[in-house]
């Protein structure tokens, strides 16, 4: 289980994570949600102790990262699969962390093949594709056989076979009764994933939800009708006391009503249907409709009042991937100058850059 209590991290006068409060559960796979910026990466290395909050608690089975004696043994985690020594093999790479994590080197060959990389297995990791490296990434999450992984755009770079892959190993991690927290940019590929949500924006919670109960409450669910005899529905519609919308396409919507409801109003009046279809908006639709607000990064430059502009891509940054060689200190001119810390933030990370996307 992973909680956060009043988390928030503030990078000079810019706000990156603003009083969090959730719970992650085993069981399930927890979607994390945000728009570009929001605040996810911050919340996540936070858990892993790779940032330290400004004020606010992240504990993981209740105790803090650095309390964990051996800590890839309770969390695995990828955030960001090119932090990895290019020039070590995919076996070297999973062995140095097996030994330096006391984890037994059978776990090594055992996380290749499930991950499917045991055919390149002695082959340097410089030249794998974007999709290898994060099957190799997830590997290194496995290898402790953690009962808590959060991955942190997993599926970036996977072909349909990957992506479809790291799905059905997500699902089978959470019905295994571990904690699976995963963020994701892919909507569709969310909405087959995850069972509850955690989204947020602008460092805020907006919602702590299933994902049934977030489409619902976000989104505008109706039905939509259309009939050879269009004047005849509309009248028997309204007379029932329905609110008719015409569409442009000579069909009518009825915003939350019961399709069968609707069909057999029409049958007792003896009106013929050619459409009688449930409309159910998708996860897109309703993170779109409740983070409206905290979108900082617009197309053709349109900038919400009051956000940060964003500035031209700055080189990404080099990254640490949990249970890798430990991080050093960023070299000093990394450091957000004091009292700049939005502008400095966007350039060390604004969209496009440090994460391949
Ligand atoms: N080390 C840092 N120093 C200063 N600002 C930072 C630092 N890391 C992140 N930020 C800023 O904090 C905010 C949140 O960034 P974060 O990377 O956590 O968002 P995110 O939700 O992961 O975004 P994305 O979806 O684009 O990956 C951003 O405005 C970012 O510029």
């Amino acid at each position: 289980m992973i909680e956060l209590q009043g988390l928030t991290k503030r990078y000079g006068d810019r706000t990156a994570v603003d009083h969090l409060t959730f719970t992650v559960r085993p069981g399930v796979v927890t979607g994390f949600l945000g728009p570009n910026g929001a605040g996810k990466s911050t919340t996540m290395r936070m858990l892993l102790g790779l940032d330290a909050p400004t004020s606010g608690d992240v504990r993981i089975d209740g105790k803090h990262y650095a309390q964990l004696s051996e800590p890839l043994k309770h969390i695995g985690a990828l955030l960001d699969a090119k932090s990895i020594h290019g020039g070590r093999t995919a076996y070297d790479h999973l062995l140095c962390i097996a030994q330096s994590n006391r984890i037994p080197t059978r776990r090594v060959g055992e996380v290749l093949e499930t991950v499917g990389l045991s055919a390149v297995a002695r082959k340097r990791s410089k030249g794998f594709s974007l999709g290898m490296g994060q099957r190799l990434g997830i590997a290194a999450a496995l290898l402790g056989d953690p009962e808590i992984l959060m991955f942190d755009e997993p599926v970036n770079g996977l072909d349909p076979e990957g992506i479809h892959w790291i799905r059905n190993l997500m699902k089978g991690l959470a019905a295994q009764g571990r904690t699976v927290f995963v963020s994701s940019h892919l909507m569709s590929e969310m909405a087959l994933t995850a069972e509850h949500l955690i989204v947020i924006g602008r460092g805020r919670l907006l919602a702590d939800t299933s994902m049934a109960d977030f489409i619902e409450k976000n989104s505008r669910s109706f039905v939509r009708l259309r009939s050879p005899q269009p004047e005849r529905l509309r009248d028997v519609l309204t007379a029932a006391g329905h609110t008719v919308v015409s569409t442009g396409d000579g069909a009518f919507e009825i915003t939350g009503k019961d399709a069968a409801e609707l069909g057999e109003l029409a049958a007792q009046h003896q009106l013929v249907l050619h459409e009688l279809s449930p409309q159910r908006a998708s996860l897109e639709e309703a993170f779109m409709q409740l983070t409206a607000e905290s979108v900082e990064y617009h197309a053709h430059g349109a900038v919400t009042p009051g956000a940060s502009v964003p500035v031209p891509a700055a080189p990404a940054q080099q990254g640490w991937q949990h249970g890798g060689p430990p991080p050093t200190a960023p070299p000093p001119q990394q450091q957000p100058p004091q009292g700049g810390g939005q502008q400095w933030g966007s350039q060390w990370r604004n969209p496009g850059s440090g994460k391949g996307r």
